[in-house]
């Protein structure tokens, strides 16, 4: 049994959504099929719940209004029965009765979680339905039955594989379909896995049920080498191990959510990146396997800080380190990038939430010194970190571009330099030419 992810993109049209249905019945292998919202949609109900939260009822009764009538003609032209019709226009009128009438409510952020969940929702429900047409039989699963987080906001496997409804997957051609991206929260409400968190949902639901493959079906041939939305011209990569596409992902290949590798990693469940336009073009695999292949890709992640801590007192001195590192966890948010020497050290952020109460504490320590704008630049790939000339490589490609910091040798995975974001799109078209011998104006 396979989990088959389709992002946004996948099911955004009625056309889009027809070519996921004939990819997910060119076998007979049953399936968990994982939808995300059509695109577009969660940014409309993230932008609903700012207007309610901010009071603005008129915008918000016009963004309702807009959003039903997109999903009138989606339905008029996905479904064609008069009885089909009537579904999927009974399915609307639900989903959207809830968020009109969400406009009359007090705003709370549990709210807001409750209105982000309707995309999904509506989405699976209307795929159902084209099933339906095309005389499959599909059957509808409510995440929000089984996909759990904790106070923690981590994922329960335990509960998901003890709480999926489906306990026999030997029924050939049995299609499960679900939703990315929602949950409940220990409270019991509904909650989600973060933006982008359909990958992390079927990642999730793969280590639960133990999947042979996980797919993660998109608009793009799997993993490529840089940012296609930044450079010309990009490869795609065939082969990854865990921990490369877990780096690529974290900083910033927006084709995987952050942490939809660990999941997979842990119960060694292979995953398969593909592209729906494009069903025979062969993706990416991304298993256990290392190999010692040099630099495979690059990403870059936007919205860092950079923090210094400068004083003598950190000289010969021991437990610095370890009170400057207390105030990141008092405030729970993740170091990325470290760098130390004798009488300074520096680091990077990518939640600034905290910084003012951060700087604050940190200031009895030595003198702090903070840039915001800043973007990590990561290479990553399977290189022991003596490999001869993989460092000079990429400085010699970014010697036009002030570094900020540099860390090298924690894993044998990255090569990350911090640099103002103003050089970012310089510096991956720099690296595109000189390490993937790319060509880039
Ligand atoms: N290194 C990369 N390889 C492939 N795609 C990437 C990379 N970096 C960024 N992307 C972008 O990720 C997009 C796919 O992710 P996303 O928009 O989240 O898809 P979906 O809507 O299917 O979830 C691609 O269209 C591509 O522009
Ligand atoms: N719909 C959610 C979850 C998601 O994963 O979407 P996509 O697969 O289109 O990135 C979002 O937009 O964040």
């Amino acid at each position: 049994m396979k989990i088959l992810k389709f992002g946004g993109t996948s099911v955004g049209s009625p056309e889009r959504m027809n070519q996921v249905a004939s990819i997910i019945s060119s076998d007979d292998e049953p399936k968990v099929v994982v939808l995300s919202a059509v695109s577009g949609t969660t940014n409309s109900l993230v932008q609903l719940g700012e207007y309610l939260k901010s009071g603005d009822k008129n915008s918000a009764r016009t963004l309702v209004d807009e959003l039903k009538a997109k999903y009138d003609a989606f339905v008029d032209e996905l479904l064609q029965s008069d009885e089909l019709k009537a579904k999927g226009k009974s399915i609307i009128d639900e989903h959207f009765t809830l968020l009109s009438s969400a406009i009359n409510l007090s705003f709370n952020e549990g709210l807001s979680k409750e209105l982000l969940a309707q995309g999904e929702l509506i989405s699976t429900k209307l795929f159902v339905e084209l099933l339906n047409q095309k005389g499959l039989s599909g059957q509808w699963l409510n995440a929000l039955d089984f996909m759990r987080i904790n106070e923690d906001d981590e994922p329960d496997i335990p509960h998901i594989a003890q709480n999926f409804p489906i306990k026999d997957f030997t029924i050939p051609g049995g299609l499960y379909i679900t939703q990315g991206f929602i949950c409940k929260n220990e409270k019991g409400e509904v909650d989600n896995l973060k933006r982008g968190g359909s990958d992390y949902s079927a990642s999730l639901i793969g280590a639960a049920l133990e999947a042979s493959e996980v797919q993660i079906w998109t608009d793009i041939d799997g993993m490529h080498n840089n940012d296609p939305r930044v450079v010309k011209k990009t490869v795609s990569i065939s082969e990854l191990s865990f921990n490369e596409a877990a780096e690529l992902a974290y900083f910033g290949a927006k084709i995987l959510h952050p942490a939809s590798i660990l999941p997979a990693q842990k119960y060694d469940v292979p995953v398969r990146l593909l592209n729906t336009m494009q069903p025979e073009a062969r993706g990416t695999i991304i298993t256990s396997k290392e190999q010692d292949t040099g630099i495979k890709a690059v990403a870059a992640k936007d919205g860092i800080t950079a923090i210094k801590i400068k004083s003598t007192r950190m000289l010969l001195a021991y437990g610095f380190l370890r009170k400057i590192f207390e105030v990141f966890e008092k405030y729970k948010t993740p170091v990325d990038m470290i760098t130390t020497s004798e009488v300074a050290v520096s680091l990077t952020i990518d939640d600034d939430t905290n910084l003012s109460k951060i700087k604050e504490e940190l200031e009895p320590f030595g003198t702090i010194e903070i840039d915001t704008n800043q973007s990590i630049i990561c290479l990553v790939g399977d290189f022991v970190s003596d490999r001869p000339g993989i460092v000079k490589q990429v400085f010699d490609s970014l010697t036009e571009i002030p570094v900020r910091m540099i860390s090298y040798g924690g894993s044998r995975h990255n090569i990350s330099v911090l640099i103002n974001s103003q050089y970012k799109v310089n510096a991956l078209q720099c690296l595109n030419r000189d390490v993937f011998q790319l060509e880039e104006v």
